[in-house]
């Protein structure tokens, strides 16, 4: 079998124009744009790519981007105030730190600080509260876009077998509520998953978010099966001196065997960041108080 690949970056980019469709209803309901801040602190390259990208999305869709680039050795109490008046400014509906963070700061502490209803990356124990028990909240955006890949390809998801392969707080352990809430049966495997191949072997939704190269091999998953590839990991290429980004799938293998697979880049990556536009419009029709249809994106 050959899969079907899924084009994450179309599904996307659909999503993009549709975020852009409702920012213009919510600028003539509410007389101003949506707003999106996103916080960088210190010169990770990776980093600066990721927010250049968000800023040139944000003002595309038609919504105000701020950023703040602060220093690597900026102390944590200033980035906390940079955060608070986020909080405070009402052009701002959206607010991304991006992380990681630098080591002499407390990630969870920043993320604490976020107002609950500005965080678009639905990191707060409060939204992570509210996806465990099922009440409307924001969240993380990576999961949020594997699952409408995964609804757009297989519709009703329920009684499905679903692993995890990732139990991080942004990523495997949201995907895994979502899945849960969607009605499949859902393993959560980790670094200390005993037979990995095994577990992977009886899915029929299988999830990288692990961080390793091209680790998920083809005799592991199940025929037919649906792959979504979280990873994004830089290797160096054949050609000296470059590098090529590969997911935690060995994607060729793979795509003999499952019936459809994202692909690394141009799969999950560009569905983050269409879902982050998205969380923050929610964010702008709720804290204006303005009602957004249900079903509307
Ligand atoms: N496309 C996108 O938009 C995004 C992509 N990413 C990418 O997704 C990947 C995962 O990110 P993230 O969740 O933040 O990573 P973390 O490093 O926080 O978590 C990795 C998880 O993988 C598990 N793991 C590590 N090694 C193995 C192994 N050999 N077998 C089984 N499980 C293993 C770890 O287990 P344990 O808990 O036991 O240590 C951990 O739960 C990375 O490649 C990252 O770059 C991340 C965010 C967004
Ligand atoms: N607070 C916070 N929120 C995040 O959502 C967050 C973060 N911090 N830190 C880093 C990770 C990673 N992440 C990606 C976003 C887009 C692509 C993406 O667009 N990838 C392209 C390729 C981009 C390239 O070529 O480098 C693709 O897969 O096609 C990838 C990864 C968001 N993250």
């Amino acid at each position: 079998m050959t899969a079907a690949i899924i084009d994450g970056k179309a599904f996307a980019a659909n999503l993009r124009a549709k975020v852009g469709e409702l920012a213009a209803s919510f600028e003539a309901k509410a007389g101003r744009k949506a707003g999106l801040a996103v916080v960088l602190v210190g010169e990770d390259p990776a980093s600066q790519v990721y927010v250049r990208s968000k800023g040139k999305s944000t003002l595309e869709a038609g919504m105000n981007s701020f950023e703040h680039k602060l220093p690597a050795d900026t102390a944590e109490a200033d980035l906390l105030a940079v955060v608070e008046k986020l909080n405070a400014d009402p052009a701002v509906d959206g607010i991304l730190v991006q992380l990681p963070l630098p080591r002499h700061m407390d990630e969870q502490k920043v993320i604490a600080t976020i107002s609950p209803d500005k965080d678009v990356d639905g990191f707060h124990v409060t939204n992570a509260g509210r996806l465990a028990v099922g009440q409307p909240g924001f969240v993380p955006c990576t999961p949020l876009g594997c699952l409408m890949l995964l609804k757009d390809r297989l519709g009703d998801l329920s009684g499905l077998d679903a692993v995890v392969i990732g139990r991080s707080n942004i990523v495997g352990k949201p995907m895994a509520q979502l899945l849960i809430a969607e009605s499949c049966t859902v393993t959560v495997a980790h670094s200390r998953t005993k037979n990995l191949a095994d577990v992977v072997k009886r899915a029929d939704i299988v999830v990288a978010a692990v961080g390793r190269p091209e680790m998920v091999k083809a005799d592991w998953i199940k025929p037919g099966a649906t792959v979504i590839d979280v990873g994004i990991n830089r290797v160096p290429a054949a050609e000296e001196g470059k590098t090529k980004l590969v997911g935690d799938v060995d994607y060729a293998g793979v795509a003999e065997v499952a019936g459809a697979i994202t692909p690394v880049p141009g799969g999950v990556g560009p569905m983050t960041i269409a879902v982050l536009l998205r969380n923050a419009l929610v964010a702008a029709f709720r804290n204006e108080g303005l009602d957004l249809p249900a079903d509307a994106i």
